[in-house]
Formats: structure tokens, C-alpha cells, sequence
């Protein structure tokens, strides 16, 4: 559901005990011409992995055939939801399940980065069935900043849609900042979390809420394996001032047709978001739970400022990599 938390805490039926399971084996490699993969550095193909296999033959994804019922039948995901963290994924997925041709899982299946050792037939069981002209979707935001999702992802099917939904990676810190806080009151203030030396201006790159916002050293990962043209960036800003801007664009690159336009949303000046007018079950609620647009912890600006800095170049690289300009500066 929307409720609060839905995103943040645990993960339903996805107990932990799995977490760090290894995973199948990835049994194809990835394309060696790369000719998206042309600008920087040169890369290595990843050396394959073994262990046990989970194989997918022939580009067929999965083992089992699909089995109809009623209301179709689960397949495997056509298009993902990889990320980022607090970038607005929530936001993304609940937007495009309201369109009749998308079929999504509600909660984070988490299955390329902790699950991936149950294999893709118990992957495939947690999917809402669909006919076959709906495409089969899920949001997990850890994919984008998992080394092994990409591969992982390639491996299921090398035509699988990726999404990122990107938000100025300063105010993405502040907000997972925010979100841990408010699960745990009693860490660290986030400006002693963000440097190794404050006074140097030393950015701690270790810590993840810095290290999600790197978002050009995460994508080379995914570029070794899928070209640009079969990722789509939307713009957390965006979203949030032209839903159904930044949807339509969506909506074009999953090759459906424009349905959720500005007559699906409403600005709720109480949430201060636009939220949905009609959605997939009238039941739901039409905004989305207190856990999103949360406010914000107060940061110092000097702080802010020194952040802004370090991200000035990844951020410019990013621009140049997807060529698109998202404007945090
Ligand atoms: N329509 C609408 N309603 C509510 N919130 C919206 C909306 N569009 C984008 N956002 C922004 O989404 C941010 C949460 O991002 P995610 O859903 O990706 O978070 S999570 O990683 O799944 O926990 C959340 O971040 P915070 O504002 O920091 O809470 C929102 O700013």
C-alpha cells in the first residue's frame, strides 16, 4: 500500500535472513561492442561468475513456462524501477500503475541485490499477473547503486526498460539523512557524518547517503551492460512541479500511450505534492504516505555549500554521460 514507511522499513515478505545470499550465476555476457559505452575511460568486461546456476536460456528469461489464470499470468518485469534512493521512485511507480497497460509489485522485492540467491521463478511469483499486452513493473532504489544489479539484470533479459528517477543529490543526502534519523534518533549529526575532515572540506565517501549521489560512478556500472537509449532519468524535481510532464515522458519511453496526463493530479497544498485524482483501486489514498515529503533537518548552509561543491563534478559528468542537464549547480 501507500501507507508511511512503505518504502523505508522492513520489507514485508522479504525477510533479512536471506540478505547477503549468494547469487545464481549470470550466464551471458555482456555485448562487446559497446559503441554507447565509447566516452572515458575504457572498461573491462566484468569476468563471469560462477557458482550455482540460475540460467536463462536463449533469451528467454526464467525456467517456467508462464502459466495463465485469471486476469493473465506473472511474468518477469519488462521495465524497472532501479533508483535512486529518496529521488521520488515511490512517486514514479504509483504514477504509472495508474495506467491500465502497467502491471506493478507494491512493495520492493529487493531481489538483484539481497534476494537474488531465490531465484528468478520465485522472482517471477511475486509479480501481479498480466495480460500480455501489459508490462510487468517493480521499484527497487538500491538496484541503482548495487555492483552486481546491471549484470544481474542483463542476464534475466538485455531488453529489460530501466527507470532512475534523479533528485539533487545534496537535498537526496538531507532526505536519507532524514529518513535514517527518523528511525534512529540517536546517530550523528548529519555535517559530522558528511566529512572525513570538515575543515580539509574532506567529503566521506563511505557513508551511503553521500555515495548514492555519485550518480555518474554508479551508471558506468549499468553502461557496461545497457545503452543509453534503454535508460530513462527523470527528474525528482520535475515531478514534483509537472507530474504529468515528466510522466509522459515515462510513458513514451515504455511504448504505452499517454493516458496519465495532467487530468490525473491534483497540487495538494495540505501535502504540499501533487497526488493522484484516480488510481489503480479507488481504495487507495490519492497522496502518497507521511514518509514522503518529509521536512527536512535544518543543515548548516556552509555545509550545503561544501557539498554543493564536491557534487559540481560528478554532477557535470552526469549531465554530459546521459545528456541531460537537471540543473541542481
Ligand atoms: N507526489 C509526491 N508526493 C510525495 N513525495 C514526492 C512526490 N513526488 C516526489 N516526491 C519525493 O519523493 C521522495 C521520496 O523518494 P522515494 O519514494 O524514492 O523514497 S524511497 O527511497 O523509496 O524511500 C520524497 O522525499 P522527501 O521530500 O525528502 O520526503 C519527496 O520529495
Amino acid at each position: 500500500g501507500l501507507g508511511p514507511g512503505a518504502d523505508s522499513g522492513g520489507s514485508g515478505w522479504c525477510g533479512s535472513r536471506f540478505a547477503g545470499a549468494p547469487g545464481g550465476a549470470d550466464v551471458r555476457r555482456p555485448l562487446k561492442y559497446r559503441p554507447w559505452a565509447a566516452r572515458g575511460a575504457p572498461r573491462a568486461a566484468p569476468p563471469p561468475s560462477s557458482g550455482p546456476c540460475q540460467s536463462s536460456r536463449g533469451g528467454e528469461p526464467g525456467t517456467e513456462p508462464p502459466r495463465p489464470g485469471p486476469g493473465g499470468s506473472k511474468r518477469l518485469p519488462q521495465a524497472l524501477l532501479v533508483g535512486v534512493k529518496k529521488g521520488g521512485t515511490r512517486a514514479v511507480l504509483e504514477f504509472i500503475r495508474a495506467h491500465p497497460d502497467v502491471r506493478a509489485v507494491g512493495s520492493e522485492p529487493h531481489f538483484f541485490d539481497r534476494h537474488y540467491g531465490r531465484g528468478l521463478d520465485w522472482y517471477r511469483s511475486l509479480m501481479p499477473r498480466t495480460l500480455s499486452s501489459q508490462i510487468t513493473m517493480e521499484k527497487t532504489p538500491s538496484y541503482f547503486v548495487t555492483k552486481e544489479a546491471p549484470r544481474r539484470i542483463f542476464n534475466m533479459s538485455r531488453d529489460t526498460k530501466l527507470i532512475v528517477v534523479v533528485r539533487n543529490p545534496v537535498t537526496r543526502a538531507i532526505s536519507d539523512y532524514t529518513q535514517t534519523l527518523s528511525k534512529k534518533p540517536e546517530i550523528p549529526t548529519f555535517e559530522g557524518l558528511s566529512f572525513r575532515n570538515r575543515s580539509l572540506g574532506l567529503v566521506d565517501t563511505s557513508w551511503n547517503a553521500i555515495r548514492i549521489g555519485m550518480y555518474v560512478v554508479h551508471l558506468e556500472s549499468w553502461l557496461q551492460y545497457f545503452p543509453l537509449s534503454q535508460i530513462h532519468f527523470v527528474s525528482g524535481e520535475k515531478l514534483i512541479t509537472d507530474p504529468a510532464g515528466e510522466m509522459g515522458k515515462v510513458q513514451d519511453f515504455l511504448g504505452i500511450k499517454r493516458v496519465i496526463t495532467d487530468k490525473y493530479f491534483y497540487f495538494n497544498k495540505t501535502k504540499g505534492f501533487p497526488c493522484l485524482k484516480k488510481t489503480e483501486s479507488s481504495t487507495l489514498p490519492r497522496c502518497l504516505g507521511k514518509s514522503k515529503g518529509r521536512t527536512h533537518v535544518q543543515i548548516d548552509p556552509d555545509v550545503i555549500d561544501q557539498l554543493r561543491d564536491f557534487y559540481r563534478p560528478y554532477n557535470i559528468k552526469f549531465y554530459e554521460t546521459v545528456g541531460q542537464d537537471f540543473r541542481w549547480e
